[in-house]
């Protein structure tokens, strides 16, 4: 298997697909100080040990905030692009579940090139990703995996949807403390795209997944 990389600067631009783009610096800092507050007030939420009088209090104030933004909505669907430092341009969804930047409910994965090649990214999960006491539930780094397995099929720009992941969980991933997550392409066979990545806590892989993504049939492939 070769490792067949299509240059970045012919990624896709999803407005040719009829999708909304929305660059990442025009996201108000206000909204993004609103999804931080979000993410942490859903981990207070799941954890309070507040009594009726708070409880009720906050309902309300919740309550008051969320009829304030029962506005005007992004569409489902709607892509945010991402430029970096070196004129790289990404495009994600705006509310993914694992990368979003204005989804609270995202942890939210972040993944740059990594010198060794592919990608690499550091995440924190909070208690809302509780499965066994203390740890990361196994689904989410499921999920952590496949976003970084596909991005790196995306950096590599050959951008598709996963058919087939395959997860190993080597070791326990805690809570509220970094966990880095790592991916790469490792082959490819028509529009199959081979990826493998891991998850690790202290050096030590936590996880390790492997996908075949499914490319996208762009214009000029010819179906290939
Ligand atoms: C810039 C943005 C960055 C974007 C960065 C974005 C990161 C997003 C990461 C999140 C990823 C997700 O959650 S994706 C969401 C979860 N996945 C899905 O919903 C996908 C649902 N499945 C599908 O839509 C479809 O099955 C596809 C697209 C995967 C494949 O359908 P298709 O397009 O018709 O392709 P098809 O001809 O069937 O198959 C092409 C080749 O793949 C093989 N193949 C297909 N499925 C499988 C399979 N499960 N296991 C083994 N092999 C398979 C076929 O044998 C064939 O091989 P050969 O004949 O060539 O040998």
């Amino acid at each position: 298997m070769t490792v067949d990389a299509k240059p970045v600067a012919e990624l896709p631009d999803p407005r040719d697909f009829g999708l909304a783009v929305v660059p990442e610096k025009e996201i108000p800092a206000e909204l993004a100080s609103l999804v931080e507050e979000v993410r942490s007030l859903v981990d207070a939420v799941a954890h309070t040990k507040a009594g009726a009088h708070e409880l009720a209090a906050a309902r309300d104030a919740v309550a008051a905030a969320n009829a304030c933004l029962q506005g005007d909505r992004h569409d489902v669907g709607t892509m945010v692009q991402q430029t970096w430092p070196d004129g790289r341009v990404e495009y994600g969804t705006l509310t993914n579940v694992v990368s979003g930047p204005t989804n609270a409910a995202a942890p939210p994965l972040r993944m740059e090139a990594a010198p060794e090649g592919g990608l690499r990214g550091e995440v924190v999960l909070n208690g809302t990703y509780q499965g066994p006491p203390g740890l990361v539930h196994g689904g989410w780094l499921a999920a952590l995996l496949d976003q970084a397995l596909g991005a790196a099929a995306g950096a590599e720009g050959m951008p598709g949807l996963t058919a087939d992941l395959n997860v190993n969980y080597r070791n326990p991933s805690p809570l509220d403390t970094p966990l880095e997550v790592t991916a790469r392409v490792t082959g490819t066979e028509r529009r199959k795209v081979f990826v493998a990545g891991e998850v690790r806590h202290g050096g030590r892989v936590t996880a390790e997944g492997t996908a075949l993504m499914v490319r996208m049939n762009l214009p000029g492939d010819g179906g290939a």
